[in-house]
């Protein structure tokens, strides 16, 4: 029996498809590969193709004894979503419409879905708790927030169960293996000040320093994809062990500012950066920081990797090792 993986030629995907190859499993990918690579996919199976596609979706359940799905293939720009909301909502919305149409139609019950802290929209306490109350301010957010309630009612109405897993911000490499992040365009701080650090951008733009926070810049909380890809494991463990659905975040409960990360690149690349203040980016928080205590008692994760220099230093690898990304 095989797990699903959509997504899995992306980032964090990709990450987890390895992380659940060392622990055994029987891993099927799927991806039609519009931000993800073929080079990053390391399970044998691959269907390149769209969630979209009923008849693709249909073959790989019908060739593959599929006995679990984990669900990250998604659109996640911010500021694109905005620009396009419809095209969000297609993709992610209607895409994971599609996916759950064809597991309740295979008889496939368990679901590991990517959500994330931008379901939040800006919080009114920090670290947030999973019961804080869901008001996205960008329709990235709102999309996945529509999918968590999507996957409530299939719960209801199918006995479909599903964990949802709101990521912080993901960063970092696999220690070993070849994958790391690498988008085009790349908008995630890390690897952005890396490229500065290699010398492929000149400078470093800081959205806004006029935020209420310690340093004026915003505060993230920054958790390290193998952590993540390990929080995959684990939910889809509970659920095999029939417990119920639920939601948990996934970040270490401690914010770094903008500038910190920043810092924290010169320290470990030995590098100087040249950075300058840009204007706010429409729909960021000034502080994100997750209360995972829920995930540590429940899935009992313990992240690894906490540190900050630990989660810059791997990215700065896998950098370093493909500074054209998966190109060379
Ligand atoms: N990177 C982060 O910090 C972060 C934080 C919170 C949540 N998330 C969520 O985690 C998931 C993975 O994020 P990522 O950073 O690895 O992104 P990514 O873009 O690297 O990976 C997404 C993958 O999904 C594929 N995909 C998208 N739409 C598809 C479709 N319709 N059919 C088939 N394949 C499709 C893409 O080709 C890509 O390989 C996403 O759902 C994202 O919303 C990411
Ligand atoms: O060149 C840059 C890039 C980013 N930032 C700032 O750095 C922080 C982190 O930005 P990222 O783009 O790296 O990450 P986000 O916090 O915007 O978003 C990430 O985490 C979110 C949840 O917290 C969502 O899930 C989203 O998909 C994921 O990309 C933000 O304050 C942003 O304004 C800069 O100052 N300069």
């Amino acid at each position: 029996m095989a797990v699903l993986v959509t997504g899995g030629a992306g980032y964090i995907g990709s990450h987890t498809v390895l992380h659940l190859l060392e622990q055994g499993e029987e891993v099927v990918v799927l991806d039609h590969l519009g931000t993800g690579h073929r080079a990053a996919v390391k399970a044998p199976v691959f269907y390149q193709g769209d969630l979209r596609d009923e008849t693709l979706l249909n073959r790989v359940f019908q060739e593959r004894r599929i006995e679990s799905v984990i669900h990250f293939a998604a659109l996640s720009l911010v500021g694109a979503s905005g620009e396009d909301p419809l095209t969000y909502y297609d993709n992610n919305v209607s895409g994971t419409r599609c996916l759950l149409s064809a597991m309740v139609a295979h008889g496939v019950k368990r679901l590991v879905f990517s959500s994330t802290a931008a379901v939040y929209g800006e919080p009114e306490t920090v670290p947030i708790p999973e019961t804080a109350p869901l008001q996205p301010t960008n329709p990235y957010g709102e999309t996945k927030r529509v999918i968590e309630g999507m996957l409530a009612w299939c719960d209801r109405a199918y006995g479909m169960k599903s964990i949802s897993l709101r990521y912080f911000n993901a960063a970092g490499a696999h220690p070993a293996a070849d994958v790391g992040e690498d988008h085009d365009p790349e908008t995630h701080l890390i690897p952005i000040v890396l490229q500065a650090a290699l010398g492929r951008r000149e400078s470093v733009q800081v959205f806004g320093d006029d935020y209420p926070t310690p340093d004026g810049t915003c505060i993230r909380d920054y958790v390290h994809v193998m952590d993540l890809a390990e929080a995959h494991g684990l939910a889809l463990e509970r659920l095999r062990q029939g417990r119920p659905g639920a939601v948990y975040n996934l970040g270490n409960g401690k914010g770094f500012s903008v500038r910190e990360v920043i810092r924290a690149a010169e320290r470990i690349t030995g590098r100087r950066l040249q950075v300058q203040t840009a204007p706010r980016r429409p729909g960021d928080p000034a502080v994100l920081v997750a209360s995972a205590e829920k995930a540590r008692a429940e899935l009992g994760w313990n992240p690894r990797h906490r540190d900050l220099d630990e989660i810059v230093a791997s990215a700065w690898k896998w950098v370093q090792g493909h500074p054209r990304g998966y190109e060379g």
